[in-house]
């Protein structure tokens, strides 16, 4: 991977703007990987991954367990180191960098284990989150009040009314909302997401698609999830991984009708299907 890149974030004008050398492309993505290959001890768990991801997509990405996905947020995020391939963030390569540093590029994640600190509020939460970002000597001053990331954070994940509770009250349901709120303060542009809706209610998932479609008003969003009904819903593309490799990309409906989807991910061989 090459490393032609400054170390530093990009400004908020470079960032907006796909490289030089890519600028002629049409259509550049916000996130482009190419090429990607991630081998464990001799285990190809991703094959040769081409993906395109364009601003403010809410973008889903399914597939059978072991299929890759977790791996490709992995390397995304500098989690993982890639085999080979290029992945290019608002124009800029991230090989080589750290996971801090993609942070502060702009990409945020969730994890399956939460991140919660359950004796502070809901407010602490956020606020510590959103400090990532801050400068050491603005986190030395004591802060008075909630600075406005903060306050937007909150509004967008409907806690507002626990901000002063403490973390550890809140229901499964809240608890993903409340990171996905601790995401959004740090002010990414890219979020990835892993399995948001794994473990709630129906009034909770319908919540999180309705929370999803709203930060993708101004983000981009990559969901990992399993749940079809939530994919019929919700997402418009999805990008089917298969064996560490991109099997169908389109939408929810193309993806579902396809043969290939059928076999492989809802597990309907076409003689059981018949
Ligand atoms: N650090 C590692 N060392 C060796 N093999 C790994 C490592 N991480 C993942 N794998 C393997 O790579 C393959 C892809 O795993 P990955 O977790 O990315 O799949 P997934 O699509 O996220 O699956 P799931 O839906 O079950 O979470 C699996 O076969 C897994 O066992």
């Amino acid at each position: 991977m090459s490393e032609e890149n400054p170390p530093e974030a990009p400004s908020e004008e470079t960032a907006a703007a796909p490289e030089r050398t890519e600028a002629a492309k049409p259509g550049p993505g916000l996130l482009e990987i190419r090429d990607l290959m991630v081998v464990f001890d001799g285990f190809t768990a991703i094959n040769g991954v081409d993906l395109t991801v364009g601003e403010g997509e809410l973008r889903f990405l399914i597939g059978p367990n072991g299929a890759g996905k977790t791996t490709l947020i992995d390397v995304i995020t500098g989690l993982t180191k890639p085999t080979s391939g290029t992945v290019r963030f608002a124009g800029a390569s991230l090989a080589g960098r750290k996971e801090h540093q993609i942070v502060r590029l702009g990409i945020g994640r969730t994890f399956q284990t939460s991140v919660v600190f359950e004796e502070l509020s809901v407010l602490e939460n956020i606020d510590l989150a959103a400090s990532f970002r801050r400068p050491l000597a603005s986190l030395l001053r004591r802060r008075k009040g909630v600075t406005d990331e903060v306050a937007s954070a909150l509004e967008t994940i409907g806690l507002r009314d626990l901000a002063d509770r403490p973390a550890g009250i809140l229901s499964h349901g809240q608890r993903q909302w409340l990171e996905i709120g601790m995401l959004i303060a740090q002010g990414p542009k890219l979020l990835l997401l892993d399995e948001p809706v794994a473990g709630m209610s129906k009034d909770e998932r319908e919540r999180t698609g309705e929370l999803l479609t709203e930060i993708a008003r101004d983000h981009t969003v990559i969901v990992i999830e399993h749940d079809m009904e939530f994919l019929r819903r919700y997402a418009s593309t999805v990008t089917v991984l298969h064996e560490g490799s991109v099997l169908v990309e389109g939408d929810v409906a193309a993806v579902q009708a396809d043969p290939r989807v059928q076999e492989v991910y809802l597990g309907r061989k076409k003689e059981e299907a018949a």
